[in-house]
């Protein structure tokens, strides 16, 4: 399975206020590279945070990408995976809609009316983890599934579990000419903090788009 993480950051590293408002941070060719990378795989992953923070809808905009996703013989869209524990999710949540399938991972400690409710909204819910989700099995259950490669965009605690579980292979993270301040909004990697050694990249290119610029990096695998 390949793992792509994405994200927009502030030029001070932050991915929203501390309040978890959600700020504009790229522009039009940004968001249009990442519909791209949406179109390129099977599945878009976040955390409930984002969920509970932008309400994102998960889904390739472009409809001549749809259209040449529909030829290749895929589905219209990658699936929309939502990695949340005790199913904190709204049932009105765009990830919950109809525009694409969704597959909601929980944890033991998710109660069974939140999975019968998101199951009558047609979201497939899989249990893997106690109290939290277990991410390297939840990546091995996509891959069951046929999931190949997969696009991860946040937020802060969700991508530092991916880092720390070494799941990432790629990451990409625009950076945008505003500084959002603030100890306590998200990063990059949020959570606890890396055991030694910490996780490290190699960056593979540079593109200056909107009023920022891209830094592509590859995950080195120790
Ligand atoms: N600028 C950008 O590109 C993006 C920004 N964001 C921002 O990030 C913020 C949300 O980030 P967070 O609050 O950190 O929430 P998050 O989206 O990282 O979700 C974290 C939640 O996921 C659940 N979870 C279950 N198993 C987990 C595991 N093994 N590891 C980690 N989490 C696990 C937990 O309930 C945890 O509270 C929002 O303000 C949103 O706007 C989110 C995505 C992209
Ligand atoms: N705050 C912010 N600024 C940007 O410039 C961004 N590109 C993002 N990206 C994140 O992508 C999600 C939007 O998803 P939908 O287009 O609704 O599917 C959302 O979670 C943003 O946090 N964020």
């Amino acid at each position: 399975m390949e793992v792509i993480v994405n994200v927009a950051m502030s030029a001070d590293g932050k991915l929203a206020t501390p309040e978890r408002e959600q700020i504009r941070i790229s522009g039009p060719e940004d968001f249009d590279r990442v519909d791209a990378i949406r179109a390129e795989v099977d599945a878009v992953a976040v955390g409930v945070g984002t969920v509970l923070a932008d309400d994102p809808s998960l889904t390739v905009d472009d409809p001549d990408r749809i259209d040449e996703r529909r030829a290749c013989g895929e589905s219209a869209q990658p699936t929309r995976v939502v990695v949340d524990s005790r199913l904190r999710t709204p049932t009105d949540a765009q990830v919950l809609d109809d525009a694409a399938d969704t597959v909601v991972f929980a944890s033991a400690a998710a109660p069974a009316d939140r999975i019968a409710a998101f199951e009558q909204r047609g979201a497939t819910v899989i249990v893997r983890g106690d109290s939290r989700v277990d991410l390297p099995a939840a990546v091995d259950a996509l891959g069951d599934r046929g999931v190949d490669a997969m696009l991860i965009e946040g937020g802060g605690e969700l991508l530092a579990s991916v880092f720390a579980t070494g799941l990432a292979d790629r990451v990409s993270t625009f950076v945008g000419p505003l500084l959002l301040g603030g100890r306590e909004a998200p990063t990059l990697a949020d959570g606890p903090g890396f055991d030694r050694p910490f996780p490290e990249l190699a960056l593979d290119g540079i593109d200056r788009l909107d009023d920022g610029v891209v830094l592509y990096w590859s995950v080195l695998k120790t």
